[in-house]
């Protein structure tokens, strides 16, 4: 007897993913995720397309073991005017034995079979269900995806139902509707699932397959599990052609914590959502996206006064669950929308006591910064961060820079060193067979216990070589800085707001390969300065938190 709460999941990230304009997944990359995946309890995991392409060949012929997924190939029906068991491609499908299914794509709208394929009608459902019956005894489970589903549904109901009765009657186990283009909305799906449903083919063997073309993926999916299709593919992070698939790590919790399904993830292992969401980032080597509903870093991240005010009184006035439900975690910040519950909130964090940062010491810090106010204006820590928020600072990202500025004032955070003087020359000219080249050199003058050093970094810009004359001396006395790596490096201008010129604001993300990730800033009206502000404020980062201390 079937379940009828539980939903099966099927992630294409190494198939529909790896259409994503900029993604190139190695074997190694599609093997890596697919054990996260498989830890995380994802059902099948579609590896890709055996036959398509030489990586693809190179995961099936040793894919990683698998032990609570199944391993699931992609290809299509067989071509027009071939049999099945003469078709290459499809047969290319069963030459892998560790595989737990296999999913073929098939036309299921008239005018696609027509145009992109110029079959006959007729023969387009031959293929289908030719190619299914051919599969069946072969492999243990055959799912068929039915292309353009929902746009074919809309012009022709009796063709698309058709191309699923070809599939489903020869024994696919899964007949998953696809809104390929991305164009369709929840009610289409609502009621098209309905229809379906009615027609004879039984949600418990219904899947979706949505694409975000019009930024309804989720929620398409979503509909398509209440009218009650009972498989949900997707990707990481929403990955795949065009404007991506749903993304399965927005999906997984909305099915389990809102709509009261049932998945192969344990409640309790929902919390590894952001660990496998970050993964595919880090394989894919891009900067984790903040906003992300879930499981990005601002996701539960509060900023306005009134929201702080409140979430400390109660965190359900401005989170829609528990952020530890899904791995992640709240964060306050502070910057120029803060009330004083902000800060109080952010010092607790720091475990610092609001009232132990005096105003005098704050003018102190102030006094080594290059401001526009008068230090001795400052009257607090609240007022300090919306005077330096109204200079360019940005501490609402900027965490790590804004932690070093109390720290600073409690005199927790030693001179690890102190740049004496530099120079950096920048220079253009051809080399030697005539092309044009660039480069940077940078002499520091800089002092760490007690001994001063001259040294010369050269680099493709200015701040790259000055960081490497600024690493060569450090690394000496500070051996972890080797494992220091810029994430991220961002320059805008800000508003001047003392009419002497535009002032830029250089962000700085830095990690140090062991999953630590932490922000700087630092602003000047000459964009080296700032940048040099930041990265001093980065390494600082770094030997106090977790070197040094
Ligand atoms: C909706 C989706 O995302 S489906 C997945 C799409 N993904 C990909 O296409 C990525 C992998 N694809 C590939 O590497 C290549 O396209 C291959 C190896 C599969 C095929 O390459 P080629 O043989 O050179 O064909 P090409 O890509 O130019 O065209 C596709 C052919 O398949 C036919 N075809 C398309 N869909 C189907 C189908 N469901 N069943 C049978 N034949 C099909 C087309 O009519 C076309 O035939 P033609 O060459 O006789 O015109
Ligand atoms: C199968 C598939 O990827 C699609 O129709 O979008």
């Amino acid at each position: 007897m079937e379940n009828s709460s539980r939903v099966y999941l099927y992630d294409t990230t190494l198939r529909d993913g790896a259409q994503t304009q900029g993604v190139d997944f190695s074997a190694a990359d599609k093997a890596k995720i697919a054990r996260e995946l498989d830890a995380l309890g994802i059902d099948y995991i579609e590896g890709g397309w055996p036959g398509a392409n030489p990586t693809d060949d190179t995961f099936f012929a040793d894919p990683p073991k698998m032990t609570r997924s199944r391993l699931t190939a992609f290809g299509m029906t067989r071509r027009a005017g071939r049999s099945a068991a003469n078709d290459p491609g499809l047969n290319a499908l069963l030459a892998h034995p560790s595989l737990g299914a296999v999913t073929m794509v098939g036309k299921s709208w008239d005018f696609q079979v027509t145009v992109a394929l110029g079959v006959e009608l007729d023969e387009n459902l031959r293929m289908i269900g030719e190619s299914v019956a051919h599969l069946k005894p072969r492999v243990p489970e055959v799912m068929y995806d039915a292309e353009h589903f929902f746009d074919g549904y809309k012009r022709n109901p009796e063709y698309a139902l058709k191309a699923l009765r070809a599939a489903y009657d020869n024994g696919a186990r899964w007949m998953v509707l696809c809104d390929t283009n991305g164009g369709s909305l929840p009610e289409d799906i609502t009621r098209i699932v309905g229809e379906v449903v009615a027609a004879g083919i039984p949600g418990s063997h219904l899947g979706i397959h949505c694409h975000n073309d019009s930024e309804n993926a989720v929620a398409n999916s979503l509909a398509a599990v209440r009218a009650g299709v009972r498989q949900v593919q997707g990707t990481i992070n929403g990955l795949g052609e065009r404007c991506g698939n749903a993304n399965l790590i927005s999906i997984i919790p909305n099915l389990m914590l809102k709509m009261g399904f049932e998945t192969n993830i344990a409640a309790a292992d929902l919390k590894n959502l952001v660990r496998v969401s970050r993964a595919l980032d880090e394989v894919l080597d891009r900067t984790p996206n903040r906003s992300q509903p879930y499981v990005g870093r601002s996701a539960f991240a509060h900023k306005g006064g009134l929201h702080v005010s409140a979430v400390a009184k109660d965190p359900s006035c401005y989170e829609h669950i528990d952020p530890a439900l899904v791995g992640n975690a709240r964060q306050i910040v502070v910057s120029d929308q803060a009330g004083r519950s902000n800060m109080v909130a952010r010092m607790t964090d720091l475990g610092i006591e609001m009232e132990a940062v005096s105003r005098e010491s704050l003018v102190r810090v102030v006094e080594q910064m290059q401001v526009s106010f008068d230090p001795r204006e400052v009257t607090d820590l609240v007022d300090l961060v919306k005077r330096l928020e109204h200079e360019g600072y940005a501490y609402d990202t900027a965490t790590a820079s804004f932690e070093l500025l109390v720290r600073r004032a409690l005199g927790q955070v030693k001179r690890y060193f102190t740049l004496d003087r530099y120079r950096v020359i920048d220079e253009r000219r051809r080399n030697a067979i005539g092309q044009w080249v660039t480069l940077s050199e940078a002499t520091i003058k800089v002092e760490v216990g007690g001994s001063e050093y001259m040294e010369v970094g050269e680099g493709d810009g200015p701040v790259h070589a000055f960081d490497t004359a600024l690493r060569k001396v450090l690394t000496g006395a500070y051996p972890q800085l080797a494992a220091l790596e810029l994430a991220d490096y961002r320059v805008r201008i800000v508003e001047s707001t003392a009419g002497t010129g535009a002032r830029t604001r250089v962000t700085i993300e830095s990690t140090d390969g062991k999953g630590n990730r932490w922000t700087t800033v630092g602003v000047h009206t000459n964009v080296l300065e700032a940048s040099l502000e930041a990265l001093q404020d980065s390494i600082a980062y770094m030997l106090y938190r977790f070197g040094e201390g």
